[in-house]
């Protein structure tokens, strides 16, 4: 079994759960009573190169990162030093998250939140919004076509953006088909978990100008950042290198600088 779909797995078993917890109107109220999503197109696009920061506590490839006592005080931290959004991983058995942490950092900072999760139905894109976020991650490769459509307008119809997620040439097509309009590059290989840096700069050209352009993974600091930037991003997605250092409010501030005036930006 692949390891996204021993992931897929376990978000169907909790999400089955959830969905008896808290059934879909009940949630749909909910989001009747949160406030407007935040316009995370116009947040990345006010940097050079943006930087989305965030709140990783373990992954499937490295296990623990980070005892993240206070993911609220992190993202505070994240958003002093000038992260554009802020990314919080949800998935529970693999990444240690909650949807607890989404509201911690929501309560926490005012830049858009992004719902880092495996989201395979509908359910979880009110949760999302009914939880505060403004973006919500559509991982291509979990994902068949008409789904992934259709996830996408219900994240736009309910005023949210979706971060269509790519691995390959494949992937880019059916995004750009899909119609999404902020695409991240996913450097790490879901089947091996081997992160290709080089992958940004393969696929970043097929992506169409108006399109926002991602980066994810793979970031450990200002040098990486600035190659990416060469390869046309306009926005990275930081988050081992952001839990794990000695001070992640510097981490990230050194990041944002790094992005403030790339030297080369492809596409500028
Ligand atoms: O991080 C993993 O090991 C992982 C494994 C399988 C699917 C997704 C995974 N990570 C999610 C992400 O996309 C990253 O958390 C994000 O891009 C930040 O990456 P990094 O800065 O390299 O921690």
């Amino acid at each position: 079994m692949s390891v996204l779909d021993d992931i897929l797995d376990g978000v169907r078993a909790d999400l089955a759960e959830r969905e008896v917890a808290t059934p879909l109107a009940a949630l749909k109220r909910r989001v009747e009573r949160v406030p407007d999503p935040r316009d995370a197109l116009a947040a990345l696009r006010s940097r050079a190169v943006a930087v989305i920061a965030e709140v990783k506590r373990r992954s499937p490839s490295k296990g623990e990162l980070a005892t993240i006592a206070d993911p609220a005080e992190l993202a505070a931290q994240f958003e002093t030093a000038g992260a554009a959004a802020i990314s919080v991983l949800t998935e529970r058995h693999r990444f240690g998250g909650s949807l607890a942490d989404l509201d911690a950092v929501r309560v926490a900072v005012d830049v858009p939140l992004l719902r880092k999760d495996f989201v395979i139905s509908p359910y979880q894109v009110f949760e999302a919004r009914a939880h505060g976020a403004d973006i919500v991650l559509l991982i291509v490769a979990a994902l068949e076509q008409p789904r992934l459509i259709g996830l996408l307008e219900r994240v736009e119809s309910l005023g949210m953006t979706a971060l269509v997620e790519v691995h390959d040439e494949q992937e880019v097509t059916r995004a750009v088909d899909a119609g999404a309009r902020l695409i991240g590059v996913n450097a790490r290989d879901l089947r091996t978990l081997d992160v290709d840096r080089d992958t940004f700069a393969r696929l970043a050209p097929l992506l169409p100008p108006g399109v926002l352009k991602v980066a994810e993974s793979g970031v450990r600091g200002p040098h990486d950042l600035l190659a990416y930037a060469a390869a046309g991003a306009d926005a990275v997605l930081v988050g081992e290198a952001a839990v794990t250092g000695t001070d992640p409010r510097q981490t990230v501030a050194d990041l944002v600088t790094a992005g403030a005036h790339p030297a080369t930006k492809v596409g500028r």
